[in-house]
């Protein structure tokens, strides 16, 4: 397995993605005027019109803009690979001022597995450009509504690394508290923040990936959260069984209304006690992302491989699997491997027993012995 952790150097990416009208725009505005935001690039992925002249200053080639901000912006008007090539050629070229992050705004109808698969498979852009963070917004007075509607941004709050509850000011607090609940069960890790006018600051938004850049260490922890998964009260199921791992599954039972997209969705961390074989966990992954990829929306984790003292963090989105992360320690004592879900239509179960057979599987056929490429 390829092994990097020159992933680490290149440009964050964040995705901030969010039902039509959720507030968007705003936010971005809002985090352009505040301090260390000049060297960030700025992708709109719009669909149909451009929403930002009344942003810009002036045009520094086709389809690529300074804002009055000093950021650099790129209405994507064809598709994002293209555009965040484009942005990447041109400050090689110094035809754009140097940047070392870029934010994409996606259109409000959009799903964002797509745009987070790009930054993750497309050869060129995983040699520049990490995905940091998915931050997704959601109206605090229509969230519901649109919840309950579109399965898209069911989708838009199940992937995110933080959601942000906009117009909160809006709001009466029963319906914040209401929508909180809901989104917490939908994506149990993310923090969730109250935001009014965009106001929040860009600390709380990036540095959600593996590596944080201001500490110069992993913060896997902070990045998995497993806990988030334990501690979410009475709809957890408590798995205990003697093949020594346990699960924490959230899955919001309403039953009084079983159409709602978001009672689709589920939450749980899966805990291993014993060592995974890494040829074990790739058979497990390619049948998975093959058969069930779309149910997959969000997975994250860290593994305890057999013949390998230090951790390896894992990392998809529905069919796409990120490259393994080589970590340079345990984050804690514990040194089980936990791995994260959101899914939607997929329970733990099958999962837990299907790594847990290829496992045991591999075990056998290596006669307790590890082969790994
Ligand atoms: N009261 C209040 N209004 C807000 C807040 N955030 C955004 N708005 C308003 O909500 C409307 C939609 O906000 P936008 O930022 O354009 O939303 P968007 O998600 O970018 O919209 P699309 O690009 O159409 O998907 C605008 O009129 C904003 O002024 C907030 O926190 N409080």
């Amino acid at each position: 397995m390829a092994l990097s952790n020159e992933q680490f150097d290149r440009i964050a990416t964040t995705v901030i993605t969010g039902f039509l009208g959720s507030g968007k725009t705003t936010l971005l505005n809002a985090l352009l005027t505040q301090d260390g935001m000049d060297k960030t690039a700025v992708l709109i992925n719009e669909f149909g019109e451009i929403g930002l002249d009344h942003l810009l200053v002036r045009e520094v080639s086709e389809d690529v803009v300074l804002l009055n901000s000093g950021c650099i912006c790129c209405s994507v008007r064809g598709d994002l690979i293209s555009g965040l090539r484009d942005l990447f050629v041109k400050r090689t070229r110094g035809e754009i001022p140097e940047f070392d992050r870029v934010i994409i705004e996606t259109t409000g109808l959009a799903d964002p597995a797509p745009i987070l698969h790009t930054l993750m498979t497309d050869p060129l852009l995983t040699t520049k450009f990490r995905l940091d963070s998915v931050v997704t917004t959601v109206d605090a007075i229509h969230g519901a509504g649109q919840l309950d509607n579109h399965p898209e941004s069911v989708k838009q709050a199940a992937v995110a690394d933080r959601i942000l509850m906009t117009k909160a000011d809006l709001a009466d607090e029963a319906t914040r508290t209401a929508l909180e609940a809901r989104l917490r069960a939908l994506n149990p890790a993310a923090p969730i923040y109250p935001v009014v006018n965009g106001d929040i600051a860009v600390s709380k938004l990036f540095n959600a990936g593996l590596y944080d850049p201001t500490t110069k260490s992993m913060d896997v922890q902070k990045w998995l959260r497993d806990e988030a998964y334990e501690q979410h009260g009475d709809a957890h199921d408590h798995h205990h069984d003697d093949h020594g791992h346990h699960d924490h599954d959230h899955h919001h039972d309403h039953s009084h209304d079983v159409n709602r997209h978001d009672d689709h969705i589920r939450s749980f961390c899966i805990t291993f006690d014993e060592p995974i074989h890494w040829d074990a966990f790739v058979t497990w992954a390619e049948i998975f992302t093959q058969m069930r990829g779309e149910s997959l929306l969000r997975v994250k984790g860290i593994l305890n491989l057999v013949g390998e003292d230090a951790p390896v963090a894992i990392h998809a989105v529905q069919h796409v699997f990120h490259p393994p992360a080589s970590l340079p320690a345990w984050p804690s004592d514990d040194h089980r491997s936990k791995i994260v879900f959101i899914t939607k239509d997929l329970g733990p179960q099958v999962i837990r027993e299907s790594l847990y057979h290829l496992n045991a599987a591999v075990s056998e056929t290596n006669d307790g012995n590890t082969v790994k490429e």
